[in-house]
């Protein structure tokens, strides 16, 4: 039924001698109702979708497409690759990331550095070193002081850098800044990561280097072939533990990561730190700093059985930023007083001004 015979309809309606009230109560129905009725075929439902572009969501900007995710911390949509970060090929060497067995100056102390690691880290020594750093009873300092410590810390672990620890810091934090602007958190995170590698100096015990860096992984079940330089295991007195060396070990299918024991280290240590001091930052930076070396998982999908749900999202998460810590990592200095401003103002919404270390 169109409108014009619908208003026809009603003028013959009002023409009828009949009490005013059933004239009106008939106009009513042709002029409101019956369109309805004719157009019910054609109709859609539509819901409409509210433009979030710009908007903030609990003090975050929004990006369109972005889905928020638990605690309102947007997850952003990914291209195939993980995002716009154009990843180099080869590292300041001229060889392929982490190539643990090119030949290169630093092969040699990345090995022996693996060696070490390998035959040191069982679950006892894992158990007395979460002891004993949990009391955070070394020292007292901001963020940024400890980001200024680590001028003095080079990494014996890695292959792919060997500049002190404050550029790569930085070299991370401003990649990821670029390519997630809005996500604050993230770029607090990236700053922070690697800040447990203090324990190499005097003051916090000057612990080896097999304590504090390189890859991480799970202590108390089977060492996985996906671990660099897996061979030392065979010196390792857990491997022979009956208790320890089956796939679960002494955990359960989908126990998560939180009650699994790994590795002793910076990614250990400074998660402790952030969470003892009462960090606001998300779930997910906390997962990143915990896990941020252990590449058996998010790298070769190895331990995946361990996991809960939660840390299955968080995965997510962790696997956008490995990208920026690994591929960021560049001869190209970053000029540390300009963007310190920043890196201050997020440490202060993050962090409280002096934290037990
Ligand atoms: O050599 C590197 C370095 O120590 C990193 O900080 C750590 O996160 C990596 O997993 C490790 O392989
Ligand atoms: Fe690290
Ligand atoms: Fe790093």
């Amino acid at each position: 039924m169109t409108p014009n015979t619908c208003s026809c309809l009603h003028r013959i309606a009002t023409k009828l001698p009949v009490s005013i009230h059933i004239t009106k109560l008939l106009s009513i129905f042709f002029l409101f109702f019956v369109p309805i009725f004719d157009n019910f075929e054609k109709m859609t439902i539509l819901i409409e979708q509210p433009d979030l572009a710009g908007v903030e969501v609990e003090g975050k900007k929004m990006e369109t497409n972005e889905l928020v995710l638990d605690g309102g911390f947007p997850m952003p949509k990914l291209d195939a690759h993980g995002g716009g970060f154009d990843a180099p090929e080869i590292n300041a060497f001229g060889q392929s990331f982490r190539d643990y067995n090119a030949e290169s100056e630093r092969q040699k102390t990345v090995e022996e550095f693996y060696r070490l690691n390998h035959i040191n880290q069982s679950f006892d020594f894992v158990k007395k070193m979460r002891e004993k750093y949990g009391k955070l009873d070394k020292t007292e300092m901001s963020i940024w002081e400890c980001c200024e410590l680590l001028n003095e810390v080079v990494d014996e672990s890695d292959p792919d850098l060997d500049e002190p620890q404050i550029e790569h810091l930085l070299q991370t934090a401003e990649a990821i800044r670029k390519d997630y602007p809005h996500q604050d958190w993230l770029h607090l995170t990236a700053l922070i990561h690697d800040l447990g590698k203090v324990l190499l100096l005097p003051s916090f015990g000057e612990l080896p280097q097999w304590a504090v860096v390189g890859d991480t992984f799970p202590l108390g079940c089977a060492f996985d072939q996906s671990i660099v330089h897996h061979k030392y295991f065979k010196d390792n007195s857990d491997t022979y533990n009956s208790s320890y060396n089956t796939k679960n070990g002494v955990y359960e299918q989908g126990c998560g990561l939180e009650n699994v024991v790994m590795s002793w280290g910076h990614d250990d240590y400074m998660y402790l730190v952030a969470k003892e001091n009462g960090t606001t930052l998300p779930s997910a930076a906390l997962f990143i700093v915990r896990y941020h070396s252990f590449y058996p998982l998010h790298k070769a999908g190895a331990y995946t059985h361990l996991m809960n749900e939660e840390d299955k999202e968080n995965l997510k998460w962790l696997q956008i930023f490995n990208k920026y810590d690994l591929y960021s990592k560049s001869k190209v200095r970053v000029d540390v007083e300009k963007v310190k401003p920043y890196y201050l103002s997020l440490i202060d919404k993050y962090f409280p001004a002096k934290l037990k270390w």
